[in-house]
């Protein structure tokens, strides 16, 4: 085993690699014919996963410097939970002031939560500085069942409650706040085809969709990688965006222009083709000064994962992460065929909102997968503990490349286990799910041998 850390570390040295992206070209060549951008945001459960803390990844990812019209956020909600939900919904509300502030402010992160820690330097007007605490309050009221029973009992937050339950077709029948057996759950909060959908200045706004696929206890959900399947599919009915992002809930965008700097790879024009993902490290705000869990994980992502990029391209870690749609859903490389970003106009999908939601919550039914390619040869693979990991190797044998990109203002940033239980629950399943796929077909070593270059 040192023998292997030996020769794996040694092999990381050999050439390591620094990218820069040159975001400004891009915009130039391709500002009128940028492709369809699908955010997945993850989340599971509202009391480990606060709703406040959720809806700031969301508006981060949601104020990103991209043409609205070609950018669609996903939250997967594996919790089926009703206060992430309504805090969802005002966080649609939100969006309307909050991504025209940022443009006009230059705001960077632009997770409220983050800006109110770290307030812009440009001067502030104290309306709209109140609007964002108000904003922020109002949301982290939103907590755990405890606080939402209690909130309940004041005849205000009933009517609030009420009002939304009659607002959402699928939550109208007051169902229990944490659930484990329901249908489909599934809300086109805000569709970008519709006129109305703007902000305050008048600009279009993303598109915005809530899901909790159905669940129950006959089927395995399997998880983050079940999540993310039945995105995969939902995205297709509704936006169909050739590249897809994947971040977990606690992972706020800290750069509002990574699109654009993860496209720079996609699309150049002499390498882009073999390129499959764009993995970005997994920064964290909240690591201690001595950092006594070791949770910056230096070793990870300044050596190693550089070192990968010199010899074919990073390891995919499950957040972070710009896929091209194909190559998740399993598609070869090909040299003879190469697989070009499309820049020519972009096809909307059609239907009502109505017809849009319908058809995609079938696709999130538990019963979709069954006697299908899903879970293996399509989207991320399941029964192992690192997904990602086992995911983004299966994609390089296919013959793709990736790229590992690290740039000097990190582009998300999240949370790191702050107690001693968590991080040692965390290395144990990172441990257990490197040791599955070293003693599985999938062995590097023998699955690997002639596939990854
Ligand atoms: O049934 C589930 C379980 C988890 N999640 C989400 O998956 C993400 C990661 O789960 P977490 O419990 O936070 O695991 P970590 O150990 O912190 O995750 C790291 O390790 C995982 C496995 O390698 C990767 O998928 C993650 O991206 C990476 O941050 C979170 O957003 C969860 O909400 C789901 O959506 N459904
Ligand atoms: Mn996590």
């Amino acid at each position: 085993m040192v023998h292997y850390l030996l020769a794996f570390h040694s092999s990381c040295s050999l050439e390591p690699r620094n990218r820069n992206a040159f975001r400004h070209r891009l915009s130039l060549r391709y500002e009128e014919k940028l492709p369809g951008v699908d955010i997945f945001v993850c989340t599971a459960d509202p009391t480990i996963e606060p709703p406040i803390m959720v809806i700031n990844t969301v508006l981060s990812v949601m104020a990103f410097n991209y043409p609205s019209e070609n950018l669609s956020v996903y939250l997967s909600d594996d919790g089926g939970s009703e206060l992430t939900f309504y805090a969802l919904i005002e966080a649609s509300h939100f969006a309307k002031f909050w991504i025209p502030f940022c443009k006009k402010i230059k705001v960077e992160s632009r997770s409220p939560m983050a800006c109110l820690s770290n307030p812009p330097t440009a001067a502030l007007n104290s309306q709209e500085w109140s609007h964002i605490k108000l904003f922020q309050f109002t949301v982290s009221r939103y907590y755990t069942r405890k606080w939402s029973n209690e909130l309940k009992l004041q005849p205000s937050w009933e009517g609030f409650l009420k009002k939304c339950r009659l607002s959402t077709k699928d939550f109208q029948n007051g169902l229990p706040l944490l659930l484990s057996d329901h249908q489909t759950i599934l809300q086109i909060l805000i569709d970008s085809r519709d006129p109305h959908a703007v902000d305050i200045e008048g600009c279009k706004l993303p598109t915005l969709v809530y899901l909790a696929r159905e669940k129950n206890q006959q089927h395995h959900h399997n998880f983050k990688a079940g999540a993310l399947n039945a995105l995969i599919r939902v995205s297709s009915e509704i936006s169909n965006g050739q590249i897809i992002l994947t971040v977990d809930c606690d992972m706020y965008s800290n750069d509002s222009e990574s699109i654009r700097d993860a496209l720079c790879f996609f699309m150049d024009e002499e390498k882009g083709h073999e390129i499959a993902y764009v993995q970005y490290p997994q920064m964290f705000r909240n690591i201690s000064t001595h950092d006594i869990y070791s949770n910056s994980l230096c070793v990870i992502y300044n050596v190693e994962l550089r070192g990968m990029d010199g010899s074919g391209g990073p390891l995919y870690i499950g957040t972070g992460c710009f896929h091209r749609r194909e190559t998740l859903m399993g598609r070869k490389y090909s040299k003879g065929n190469p697989l070009r970003i499309d820049t020519s106009v972009r096809k909307l999908c059609e239907g009502s909102v109505e017809e849009l939601e319908n058809k995609s919550k079938a696709l999130a039914s538990c019963t979709y997968e069954e006697n299908t390619e899903w879970g293996n040869e399509m989207g991320l693979k399941y029964n192992c503990a690192v997904e990602d990991v086992l995911t983004g190797l299966s994609i390089k044998c296919r013959g793709w490349k990736s790229v590992y990109l690290n740039p000097e203002r990190p582009g998300f940033l999240g949370v790191a286990p702050s107690t001693l239980g968590e991080a040692l629950i965390q290395h144990e399943r990172w441990a257990e799910g490197h040791l599955q796929i070293l003693l599985s077909k999938y062995n590097t070593f023998l699955y690997g041998h002639r596939k990854i270059s």
